[in-house]
């Protein structure tokens, strides 16, 4: 469930004189999502109907960055990404305020995001996540990303430090210690960005952030993680999220796939592919450590559907083996 704030008719109304769209005909929350709240805007402007998404920002999101993560939406939207585009008002400013929360209207995707993962995603995945990286390299305001590996330690304490983490998942937070003691030594220095490219990265491209039409990607949402950092980081984070199978295993079709589609727009150099073991096995520490966070200090009752933390443990199990013996890359 996701809508935190409730809006109602005649405020919506009102909001929408705002803006050049027309007038409102119907809407309605969207259910899934965790983050914000979410709407389906249907309007009619000269005789002709219209899908929007209508967001209020809530939890998570610093206001203050809003602006970069507009921009970047509207800087890849223009560049050939299919993600949602925002709409700006009368006054040009895309950034407004609806209900007490910071909000923003964006243009409707089509699609639907994949429920079961087929090795037939993972290459159009691939090819769209390498042609976001292309988009992003003209964007040029930064952001650094905090959740990235100086995020982690601070993480990992205060999930130790919370109350039921430790009752709840016995040495887990001494398996993460060790985990992160390993990943971080193994972590490639991004002092040489022609060696290791950086650019502006999704961060959070799993499944139900990706809508599929037709075998394409139609439509890549929810940027609201996006930040700039390693290109081949993103890449590691997607086979986390794309390449497991139900059973927990790594599913090495599903991998080629991917890192075909991807090496089909932009391919990675011999440093990013040396790098993908350590940063697979980071993608799914940095998952973990978000998931466990959550998990317990979650309040009961609280309308958010918690994910199960394990589901990336194991993963970085898998992938702490791999930066022994058996690196990922083809
Ligand atoms: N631009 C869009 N086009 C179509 N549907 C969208 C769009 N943005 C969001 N949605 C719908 O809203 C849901 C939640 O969006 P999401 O950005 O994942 O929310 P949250 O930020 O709360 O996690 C998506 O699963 C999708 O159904
Ligand atoms: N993808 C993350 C959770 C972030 O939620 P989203 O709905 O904003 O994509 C995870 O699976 O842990």
């Amino acid at each position: 469930m996701a809508v935190y704030t409730e809006v109602g008719d005649e405020e919506l109304s009102s909001f929408l004189t705002d803006y050049d769209i027309g007038h409102l005909v119907a809407f309605r929350g969207i259910a899934e999502g965790v983050e914000n709240s979410n709407f389906l805007l249907r309007t009619e402007k000269d005789g002709v109907a219209r899908d929007f998404i209508l967001t209020l920002y809530e939890r998570r999101v610093n206001p203050a960055e809003l602006p970069w993560f507009l921009g970047l939406m509207e800087h890849l939207a223009t560049h050939g990404v299919s993600c949602p585009l925002p709409v700006a008002g009368r006054d040009g400013n895309a950034l407004r305020e609806l209900a007490g929360r910071p909000a923003a209207i964006t243009t409707f995707l089509p699609g639907v995001w994949p429920r079961h993962v087929q090795v037939e995603h993972c290459g159009p995945l691939g090819e769209a996540l390498a042609r976001l990286h292309e988009a992003g390299t003209t964007y040029a305001p930064t952001r650094a990303n905090g959740l990235g590996p100086t995020a982690w330690q601070p993480l990992l304490d205060k999930a130790a430090a919370s109350q039921g983490t430790e009752e709840t998942f016995p040495g887990l937070t001494a398996e993460l210690r060790l985990a992160l003691k390993r990943i971080l030594s193994a972590w490639p220095p991004s002092s040489d960005p022609a060696v290791l490219p950086r650019g502006q990265i999704h961060a959070d491209l799993f499944p139900d952030n990706a809508f599929f039409l037709d075998g394409r990607v139609s439509g890549i949402i929810d940027f609201y993680f996006a930040c700039t950092d390693l290109l081949a980081y993103d890449v590691a984070i997607c086979l986390n999220a794309w390449c497991f199978d139900e059973t927990g295993h790594f599913d090495t079709a599903r991998r080629d796939a991917l890192l075909a589609g991807y090496e089909s727009v932009r391919p990675l150099t011999s440093a990013e592919h040396d790098a993908l073991p350590a940063l697979c096995a980071g993608g799914a520490l940095r998952f973990a450590l978000t998931r466990l966070y959550d998990w317990v200090n979650t309040p009961a009752g609280a309308l958010v559907t918690r994910k199960d933390p394990m589901d990336y443990v194991k993963k970085l199990r898998v992938f702490l083996s791999d930066m022994s013996v058996n690196p990922v890359h083809v």
